[in-house]
C-alpha cells in the first residue's frame, strides 16, 4: 500500500487533475490510498462564506456562488456533465447556510470548511472512474475520529486505525478498486460533527492513514522538487536535500518550514514509514526521502524566516522570581488562548517569548496579564531559525540588523530580528 497526498496546488484547474490522473497511472494495478486537498484557495474562501454565515451576513450565498462557479466550471471541463456528487454537496451547502450557525464559531467554521475537501474528491473521483482509472471514494469522516476540538481536533488513534483498517480490508465487499480516493484535513467527533484537523492539516491526514495502513511508503506532491534547505519563495540559490532524516524534518517543519505539516513526521516514524517530497511537475525525479538517517547530520544550512512576530517580555510587578509562580500562571494563560510559543527565554524577574502577531489575541493576553505582571513588547520582527548554522550564512540573513534575542543549541540558532524594510 502506497498512500499519496496532493495538495492544494496541485488540483487547482482541470489541467491539474489531468496530471494528478497521468502521476496515478504509472502505478497502475498498485494498492493506492490517495489523500486530497480542497482545490486551489478554497479553504480560504469556504472560511469567509463561514464568517459571513456565523454573522448572518447575506454575502455568505454570494461567497457560496463564486464557490460553485469555480468548482462546477472544473468539473464540466473534465466530464461535460458535471459531477452529481458536487452539485449534491454544493446543495447541502446551500441548505446549511438557510439555517442557524450553531452558537460555537469553530463548530460551525468546521462545518462549512470541511466542504472543500469533499468537492475536490467528488470532482477528482469522477473524472477518475471516467478515464480509466477505477477508484472509490471514502468519506473521511467515517474514519478519522477525533475529539470535538473544532478547528485543531486531536486523533483519537485506536478508533481510526480501526476504522480505516476496516475500510481498506480487502475481504469487505464495499472494496473493489486498488484505488481510494479520500479527504485531507477533515474527520469527525465521536459525536459524529464534522471536524478539521487545523490549516494545512491535509499532509497529516495522510500520514494516519499510512500509519493505519502500514503503508510501504507515502508519498507528498509539491510544486516544489521536494524539500530545499530554505522556501524558494524567500530566497534564491535553495539546495534541494535529497534525502533526511525525520527528526531534521519534524524540526524544520515546527519552526516554519510549510513545505510538511508538522504533524505529519510523527505517525511515519512510529512505523518507520518512508516519506518522499516529489514534484507533480516532474514526477519522474526522485525528490526527497524523509526517512531514520538520524547518524547522517545534514552539512547543508536549512533557513526559515518566520515574519509578523512580536516579542512579549513579561516581569511580575512584585519583583518575585518569574520561575516560582509566574511561569504556571503564563502558561496556562497561552494555553487557554491557543498561542502557540515560537521561542522563549527567561531571566531571574523576567520571561520573554516570541509569538506570531494577532492583535485580538495580542490584547486578550496584556489584559488577561495586567493584573500581576508588568508586559513590554516589540512588533514588526522576524523570528530566524537556521538548522547546521554557520556564521557566515547567520550574517548573510541577518543582514546587520538589531538582535533582540538569540538562542544557540548545538545544531540550531534562533534569532528575533527587526524584519526589513521594503525598499
Ligand atoms: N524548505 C522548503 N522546501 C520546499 N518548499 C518550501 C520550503 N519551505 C517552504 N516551502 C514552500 O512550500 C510550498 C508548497 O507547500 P504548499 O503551498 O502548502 O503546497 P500544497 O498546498 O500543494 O500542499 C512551496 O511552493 C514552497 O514555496
Ligand atoms: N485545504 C486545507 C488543508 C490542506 O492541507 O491544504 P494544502 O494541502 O493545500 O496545504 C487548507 O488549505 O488548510
Amino acid at each position: 500500500m502506497k498512500v499519496f497526498k496532493f495538495g492544494g496546488a496541485s488540483v487547482k484547474d482541470a489541467a491539474s487533475v489531468k496530471n494528478v490522473r497521468e502521476i496515478l497511472s504509472h502505478y497502475n494495478g498498485e494498492r493506492l490510498c490517495v489523500v486530497l486537498s480542497a482545490m486551489g484557495k478554497t479553504t480560504n474562501a469556504l472560511e469567509a462564506v463561514a464568517d459571513a454565515w456565523i454573522k448572518q451576513d447575506m454575502a455568505a450565498i454570494t461567497l457560496l456562488n463564486e464557490i460553485e462557479t469555480f468548482h462546477m466550471d472544473i468539473s464540466k471541463e473534465l466530464n461535460g456533465a458535471g459531477s452529481k456528487q458536487l452539485k449534491l454537496i454544493i446543495r447541502e451547502i446551500r441548505q446549511l447556510l438557510q439555517s442557524a450557525p450553531p452558537a460555537l464559531y469553530d463548530a460551525a467554521y468546521d462545518l462549512v470548511v470541511s466542504n472543500g475537501e469533499l468537492m475536490s474528491t467528488a470532482i477528482v473521483s469522477d473524472y477518475l472512474n471516467l478515464n480509466g482509472l477505477t477508484n472509490q471514494e471514502l468519506d473521511a469522516r467515517k474514519v478519522l475520529i477525533t475529539n470535538e476540538a473544532y478547528r485543531n481536533a486531536r486523533v483519537s488513534w485506536e478508533e481510526t486505525s480501526g476504522k480505516i483498517r476496516a475500510a481498506f480490508d480487502e475481504s469487505n465487499p464495499e472494496q473493489f478498486a486498488p484505488v481510494t480516493v479520500t479527504q485531507g484535513f477533515i474527520g469527525s467527533s465521536t459525536n459524529g460533527h464534522p471536524v478539521t484537523l487545523g490549516r494545512e492539516g491535509s499532509d497529516f491526514s495522510a500520514a494516519i492513514f499510512a500509519y493505519a495502513l502500514d503503508a510501504g511508503e507515502m508519498i507528498i506532491w509539491k510544486d516544489v522538487p521536494g524539500v530545499l534547505n530554505a522556501d524558494p519563495r524567500h530566497f534564491d540559490d535553495t539546495v534541494l536535500l535529497d534525502r533526511i532524516s525525520y527528526r531534521d524534518a519534524i524540526e524544520l517543519a515546527y519552526f516554519g518550514a510549510s513545505v510538511i505539516h508538522p504533524k505529519t513526521i510523527q505517525p511515519l516514524q512510529n512505523k518507520n514509514i518512508p516519506l518522499y517530497v516529489k514534484s507533480f511537475e516532474k514526477p519522474e525525479e526522485k525528490g526527497t526521502l524523509i526517512h531514520s538517517f538520524e547518524d547522517q547530520p545534514l552539512n547543508t544550512p536549512c533557513y526559515i524566516v518566520k515574519k509578523e512576530q512580536v516579542l512579549v517580555s513579561v516581569s511580575p510587578n512584585d519583583f518575585s522570581f518569574i520561575a516560582e509562580d509566574g511561569l504556571h500562571t503564563i502558561f496556562g494563560l497561552l494555553s487557554h488562548m491557543g498561542i502557540r510559543i515560537n521561542l522563549m527565554q527567561n531571566s531571574a524577574i523576567s520571561f520573554s517569548i516570541c509569538i506570531d502577531d494577532h492583535p485580538d489575541k495580542l490584547n486578550r493576553l496584556f489584559k488577561a496579564l495586567s493584573g500581576d505582571f508588568r508586559v513590554k513588547y516589540n512588533r514588526g520582527l522576524e523570528l530566524i531559525t537556521i538548522r547546521y548554522y554557520n556564521k557566515k550564512i547567520t550574517d548573510k540573513i541577518v543582514n546587520k540588523r538589531p538582535v533582540l534575542l538569540e538562542q544557540k543549541s548545538r545544531l540550531t540558532v534562533q534569532l528575533v530580528v527587526e524584519s526589513q524594510k521594503s525598499k
